[in-house]
């Protein structure tokens, strides 16, 4: 078998297209959607993907600001940032990147945010509307991952989904999604026994863990779908997914690639939570 390649870059490219007549019709209202970013610290990756925002929000012709703030910044500083932006009308969407240096305690941060700005979704009160079924803002990277199976025309009721990691970012929001959609699913993590009896059960399989490559060809059930949600560099330089994709897509029946995956859909969807945010102001 010789997977379907679900190209995450395409389809983020289709959703930005779709998005531009609710940009137009924000514009002619004299709204533009605005996002600020918080940087904090210097880790490389982070600084990748926050301009990869900023870019994706320019070209469309939206605000994007990104703050960078040193390493050793205090909390209490960081704090006091994100509440003046809170009161800033003209802000529509505040993001932290993370992760945060240690000393600063990332839900204090997040839960700092007001709800109605957490185009992250990762607010404690965004989380726990997303668990009751009436979500404010989706957490992008599974709400991308979503997209990515309709795109495919995957039938989610009463399939078995396998969730490999359990993090508030991806984990967990997603399994809450793919359990919305009528999946039956079955989230592991660290600990998880016998990795393997649960992954070669699922019909959907999605893999968030930041071990390369962990998942191989042999734990997949044959026909499944594959979706990777890593995003390794090795000491080449080169970009690898949490699953190894050569043996995978040998046996799934669609896979989605690293690079060019699920990260492109995570920033489109940031789009989509902040145009929201917009027209709901
Ligand atoms: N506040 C947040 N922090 C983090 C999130 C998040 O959703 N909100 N997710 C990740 C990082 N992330 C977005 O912030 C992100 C990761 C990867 C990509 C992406 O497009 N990756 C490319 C490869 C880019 C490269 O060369 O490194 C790809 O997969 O094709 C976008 C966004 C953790 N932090």
């Amino acid at each position: 078998m010789t997977a379907t390649v679900i190209d995450g870059k395409a389809l983020a490219n289709q959703i930005k297209e779709e998005l531009a007549q609710r940009i137009q019709t924000l514009k002619n209202k004299g709204v533009i959607p605005a996002l600020t970013v918080i940087l904090v610290g210097d880790d490389p990756a982070s600084a990748v993907y926050v301009n990869s925002k900023h870019n994706t929000f320019t070209q469309l012709g939206l605000k994007s600001d990104v703050l960078r703030f040193p390493a050793e910044t205090s909390q209490e500083e960081l704090l006091a940032k994100i509440r003046e932006l809170n009161n800033d009308k003209t802000l529509h969407g505040i993001l932290v990147q993370l992760p945060l240096p240690k000393h600063i305690d990332t839900n204090t941060v997040i839960d700092t945010i007001s709800p109605e700005k957490d185009v992250d979704g990762f607010h404690v009160s965004n989380a726990g509307a997303l668990m009751t079924g009436n979500p404010r803002f989706i957490p992008c990277t599974p709400y991308g991952v979503i997209k990515m199976l309709e795109s495919q025309n995957v039938n989610l009721k009463g399939a078995e989904a396998v969730v490999v990691g359990a993090s508030n970012i991806v984990g967990k929001p997603m399994a809450l999604l793919l359990q919305k959609e009528g999946a039956t699913v079955t989230i592991c993590n660290s600990k998880t026994k016998d990795l393997t009896s649960h992954t070669k059960r699922a019909d959907i399989l999605v893999v968030a863990t930041g071990r390369p490559e962990m998942v191989t060809g042999d734990m997949i059930k044959p026909g499944a779908v594959v979706i990777d949600v890593g995003i390794n560099r090795g000491a080449d330089g080169k970009l690898k997914g949490d699953v190894e994709y050569a043996s995978a897509a040998q046996v799934a029946s669609a896979i989605t690639p690293v690079p060019g995956g699920v990260g492109p859909m995570t920033i489109v969807m940031l789009l989509v939570n902040t145009i929201e945010a917009a027209e709901r102001a």
